[in-house]
């Protein structure tokens, strides 16, 4: 039944709208028990135990737990069951309890799993990257490029390259989740890599692609560029090359460049000039031309994003805002990625889906 409060108001329009403003004030909250159940080792654990855990197992398990909190373990367990990352399962036994089991999304949070994602989440949810957040609303009124700079006085870049904790986060962090692309992207783009003997992996962090790639193609000469303080310490090893460069300066030259989660952290200037660079690299190696492979996001058009698309428009526009707090970028919808190619020199675009939330392009660049 439909109330009018004493202002005429509709009742339950008000709890609804206001459920709603709740939910979006609390929604860290998720972010951060999964957080703790990561610092707690609890998927871990959960896995060691090789059967259904309960609350009185979980809570002796836990180390350094101080015996006063042991009580509030199964509060933050509630929420993880609701948001689906762990589930109860009844044990069948004289007492009939009920036992935690790991869900697919908690078993990419295990830390043996080569796809875990834990790393991933662990710089995520640094308060590094999460306090600019804090700073988004100054930000559109101060004259710095990012939240970043204005928390943290220097670039997303500069932190890292200075910051031994934020660098291996983060090239961690971009590794797990490249192993969750890689094996799709070899199977599914296959025919790219073909006919080529030289490829850059421009911005390749610690190559976890590149080594995927010349694993798949042997022939293929290899080189990841990257910043000093990213590549520092890597060993080549056999057609795989580790240089550190900045690719606006210089990408060494090559038949291919590969760019997989780079443009996205640039604004559209920044982009032309790394495209450019491209092209020159691919130039000095072939008069003929060659190809830039980008791996990266291709927001969906507006109407769609209003469409039932939830979710995934969901995590497209997270990744769009988090370009705009840690980073210059942005996500792109094809029109936007057109105007930048064709800016740049290129002569067409051909564009091969990947994953729901993202797609890669392969550039054809003919002079
Ligand atoms: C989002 S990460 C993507 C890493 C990797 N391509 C992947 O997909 O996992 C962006 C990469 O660009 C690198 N990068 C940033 N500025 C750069 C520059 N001027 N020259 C070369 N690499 C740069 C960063 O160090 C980082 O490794
Ligand atoms: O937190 C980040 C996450 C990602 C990222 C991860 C998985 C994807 O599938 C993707 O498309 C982008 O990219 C970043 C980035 O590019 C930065 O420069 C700085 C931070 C991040």
């Amino acid at each position: 039944m439909d109330m009018v409060n004493a202002n005429g108001e509709h009742v339950n329009e008000l709890l609804q709208a206001q459920a709603h403003v709740w939910n979006h004030i609390f929604n860290f909250i998720n972010s951060m028990s999964l957080k703790c159940a990561i610092d707690l080792g609890i998927p871990d654990i959960i896995q060691n135990h090789g059967k259904p855990m309960t609350i009185t197992e979980l809570v002796a398990a836990l180390p350094m737990l101080n015996p006063t909190k042991a009580c509030n373990i199964y509060r933050l367990m509630r929420i993880l069951v609701h948001s689906g990352f762990f589930a109860q399962r009844n044990l069948c036994n004289d007492a009939q309890e009920d036992g935690y089991v790991l869900t697919n999304a908690s078993r990419l949070l295990l830390k043996d799993n080569p796809l875990s994602v834990t790393p991933f989440l662990k710089a995520m949810l640094d308060p590094i990257l999460t306090e600019p957040w804090h700073c988004l609303g100054t930000w559109f009124k101060n004259n710095d490029h990012t939240p970043f700079d204005t928390t943290h006085g220097k670039t997303f870049w500069d932190y890292a390259g200075h910051d031994q904790k934020l660098n291996s986060l983060f090239n961690e962090g971009m590794a797990s989740d490249a192993r969750l692309v890689n094996s799709i992207l070899i199977d599914k783009c296959k025919k790219v890599f073909e006919g080529l003997n030289s490829l850059v992996d421009v911005g390749g962090g610690t190559g976890t692609l590149s080594k995927a790639i010349v694993d798949a193609f042997p022939h293929l000469e290899c080189i990841v560029l990257d910043l000093p303080h990213v590549v520092a310490n890597l060993q080549d090893s056999g057609n795989l090359k580790y240089v550190a460069g900045d690719m606006f300066k210089e990408i060494p030259a090559s038949d291919a460049i590969l760019l997989k989660w780079i443009l996205h952290d640039w604004n559209d200037d920044e982009c032309l000039k790394i495209l450019k660079r491209c092209k020159e690299a691919i130039s000095r190696q072939n008069k003929k031309g060659g190809k830039v492979m980008i791996i990266d996001m291709v927001l969906m058009k507006n109407e769609k994003m209003n469409g039932e698309a939830f979710n995934s428009t969901e995590t497209q526009l997270f990744f769009d805002m988090l370009m705009m707090v840690l980073v210059t970028g942005k996500e792109r919808q094809e029109e936007e990625w057109a105007k930048l190619f064709f800016a740049a020199g290129f002569s067409n675009y051909k564009i091969t889906p990947i994953l729901e939330t993202e797609s890669s392009k392969s550039l054809e660049w003919i002079r």
